[in-house]
């Protein structure tokens, strides 16, 4: 089923066009990864879909509605997240008082459950649900600050999956993991997928051949390949983008 589709989506800074007529289509059940060398406009498209900028052109459909002018904070209670970042605001708290706070943030009766103790114990039943899934009940007392960079990414996934969303956006999960970390992110990525989508922005390609269903491959604004990881690999200019000395990856 389609759940995301967004057409002819542009982005303009000034005269500079980062992403340029792009059409990418995420279905419930699979990883969507974007890929492509530095400057491509990863990042950029990664926004427009989150609600974080504005589109130039182009429409975004989720579920069937249009959500091309969707504030981004109203996103999540259509069932879109995108990865959290930990600010300074969560830097002091717990990892269960950080996943309480997210999982509070977006339970429906938000009032009713700081009044009311079976709602709270609502909340605490998915943060133990969340804790148990990314393996961080070990560290359920430490705070962020002090929490490994792979936990802390892990938390980051995790907070972002307390609204419950039909559809994840991640922006480069993996970034400074070691191989042991990654590993285990990916197949906990994978996990997700049974009755959502995650679409990832990704620099790294080889691992994004392990975790992905289907891939977008953009170099200056525009897609120059789609489809499964396999095909992805063979295509000729696909290799050229990241072989031919204009990428870095
Ligand atoms: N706010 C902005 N104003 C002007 N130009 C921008 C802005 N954001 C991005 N760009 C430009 O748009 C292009 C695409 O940038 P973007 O960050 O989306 O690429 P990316 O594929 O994510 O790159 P990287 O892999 O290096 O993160 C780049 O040339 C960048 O300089």
């Amino acid at each position: 089923m389609v759940l995301l589709d967004a057409a002819g989506l542009t982005k303009r800074f000034g005269g500079f066009v980062a992403v340029d007529d792009v059409d990418i289509t995420v279905d419930t059940g699979e990883v969507h990864s974007v890929i492509g060398p530095n400057g491509a406009g990863k990042t950029t498209l990664f926004n427009l879909l989150a609600g974080a900028y504005e589109v130039t052109a182009g429409e975004i459909t989720f579920d069937g509605r249009d959500i091309t002018d969707l504030p981004e904070h109203e996103r999540p209670y259509l069932g879109i997240s995108r990865g959290y970042q930990i600010t300074n605001t969560y830097e002091s708290l717990t990892v269960f008082e950080n996943l309480q706070t997210a999982v509070a943030l977006y339970h429906q009766n938000y009032y009713d459950m700081i009044r009311s103790l079976a709602n709270r114990t609502e909340v605490t039943e998915r943060v133990e649900t969340l804790l148990e899934r990314f393996e961080l009940a070990p560290q359920r007392n430490v705070e962020a600050s002090s929490l490994s960079h792979g936990d802390r990414r892990r938390l980051e996934i995790g907070m972002a999956l307390a609204s419950d969303p039909r559809l994840l956006l991640l922006d480069e999960p993996t970034a400074g993991m070691d191989a042991g970390e990654t590993e285990r992110t990916v197949s906990l990525i994978q996990e997700l997928t049974d009755d959502m989508a995650v679409l990832l922005v990704e620099h790294d390609i080889e691992y994004v051949m392990t975790v992905s269903d289907v891939i977008t491959v953009l170099e200056r604004g525009a897609v120059i390949a789609e489809g499964p990881p396999g095909e992805i690999r063979e295509d000729e200019r696909v290799q050229e983008a990241y072989l031919g000395g204009k990428a870095d990856a």
